[in-house]
């Protein structure tokens, strides 16, 4: 059964502190694993990256096996549903929208010194996108990783994704084709974060990689970070949902599973104020595992790492939220938004009782690759702003530099810099 806590209890803080303490993503053991594999794919390139592979996803390729070739794509797309394929594109049209809007503009202007200054955006050359594909594979993901990436105008975008037992799901390669993937490998886990980051004799390597993954690719993509960009720690999926007792509870039970089936340590949390409607939930939620295909993986994610947090009313949940700092937030009351004026922190608010997460999962818009694990709190979900950079723009004349070149001579030489004074001084004496 999952936690059960509520805040008129005396306990309540110690147990809350738990709550965010649980751990659920990469340990000490699968770091040091994550280290050899990096390390080992640094020395040995393509020969270890493909043992890997072999290895954990029971395949049998060489180094010419990891490419997933044009031709591989246009079969599988051609033995695609059409109306499948019709879902797909209408969801990269939503998506495609929506980060479009995104885009920020370049700025130059002329300050009251008469220094011309500004900024502008350019793409990352390259980018990596990692899909996961080792419990279920996404091609919703492959959307939700190009598109912003492509609506930056990043040159080349280069998809991994696992293929346990050589399974590939032909709708991953078409996503990516529908998206403009430029290259794709069918390898997974630290290995392929590894390659993308150092590059072996096949992969060239990328400036940045970004995309949702398990904790072997969660603690990759740390230790690569310096080495190349990464977009935020996107692990093990999370949803809380703060209802009232007016909810349907069966409604709220399907939501809470939805996140839930993801991993049997994705993580699924009901604030409410109503216990008969917690109550309610939880029976709605052992009446949806018997019919849902995924119950085992449901399951054990709602037994071990779900909760339900009981408050005396609903004013106490913002700040309960902020503290958990959740990857999706659901608010399933009267007047949601005047409640997500009060929550600071989650990674994609969900307002309304009509306003189920997996709507977001799919074709609203936003992207779903969302920071995790309270990293809510300083960061955000993928976007265009993670494959572009901005250089600062400084253009002095004569004139402008005489005018603010002394404080910089001045503060040069406080700091012993005399070279820094020269280049300043050089130019004002001239004038
Ligand atoms: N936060 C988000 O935005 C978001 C979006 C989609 C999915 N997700 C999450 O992504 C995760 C996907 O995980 P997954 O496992 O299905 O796929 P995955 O692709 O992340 O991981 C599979 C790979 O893990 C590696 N691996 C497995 N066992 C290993 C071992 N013992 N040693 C070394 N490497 C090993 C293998 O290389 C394998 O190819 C889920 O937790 C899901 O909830 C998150
Ligand atoms: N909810 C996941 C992000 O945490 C993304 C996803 C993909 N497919 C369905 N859901
Ligand atoms: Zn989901």
């Amino acid at each position: 059964m999952p936690i059960k806590l509520s805040i008129t209890d005396s306990t309540f803080e110690e147990e809350f502190v738990k709550l965010l303490g649980m751990k659920r993503e990469a340990d000490a053991d699968v770091d040091a694993a994550v280290a050899e594999i990096i390390a080992d794919v640094r020395a040995r390139g393509d020969e270890a990256v493909v043992e890997y592979t072999n290895r954990f996803d029971r395949l049998s390729i060489d180094a010419q096996g990891m490419a997933v070739t044009r031709e591989e794509v246009d079969l599988a797309i051609s033995d695609i549903e059409p109306s499948l394929l019709e879902s797909l594109k209408t969801a990269a049209t939503r998506i495609r929208a929506y980060h479009e809007k995104q885009m920020p503009t370049d700025e130059r202007y002329t300050d009251e010194s008469g220094v011309e200054l500004g900024w502008r955006w350019r793409a990352v050359s390259a980018a990596g996108l990692y899909v996961p594909g080792g419990l279920a594979s996404y091609p919703s993901s492959v959307l939700m990783n190009a598109i912003p990436a492509k609506v930056a105008g990043v040159e080349r975008l280069v998809m991994v994704v696992p293929t346990p037992d050589n399974k590939m799901n032909p709708l991953v390669l078409a996503a990516a084709r529908i998206a403009g993937v430029d290259e794709i490998y069918r390898i997974g886990g630290a290995q392929a974060v590894a390659a993308l980051a150092y590059g072996t004799q096949t992969i060239r390597p990328v400036d940045k990689i970004v995309g949702p993954g398990n904790a072997f690719v969660a603690a990759a993509k740390r230790r690569v970070f310096g080495q190349v960009g990464i977009d935020m720690i996107a692990g093990p999926s999370e949803i809380l949902v703060v209802a009232d007792g007016s909810n349907d509870p069966s409604w709220v039970a399907a939501d809470l599973l939805s996140q839930a089936e993801h991993d049997p340590v994705a993580q699924s949390i009901l604030i409410t104020d109503d216990a008969n409607f917690a109550d309610a939930v939880q029976k709605a939620i052992d009446v949806h595992l018997e019919t849902l295909p995924r119950a085992e993986i449901a399951g054990a994610s709602w037994r071990d790492f779900g909760a339900v947090v009981l408050v005396e009313n609903l004013d106490q949940a913002p700040a309960l939220v902020d503290r958990l700092a959740p990857e999706h937030l659901e608010l399933a009351v009267d007047d949601p938004d005047a409640l997500a004026e009060k929550i600071h922190h989650a990674g994609a608010i969900f307002l309304g009782r009509y306003t189920p997460e997996a709507i977001g999962d799919y074709v609203a818009g936003p992207n779903h690759v969302l920071p995790t694990a309270r990293s809510a709190r300083f960061s955000s979900g993928l976007g265009v702003l993670d494959f572009i950079k901005r250089s600062s723009l400084i253009k002095c004349t004569p004139e402008s530099l005489a005018k603010i070149g002394p404080a910089a001579i001045a503060l040069a030489h406080s700091e012993g810099l005399q070279a820094h004074g020269l280049s300043v001084a050089i130019r004002s004496n001239r004038m």
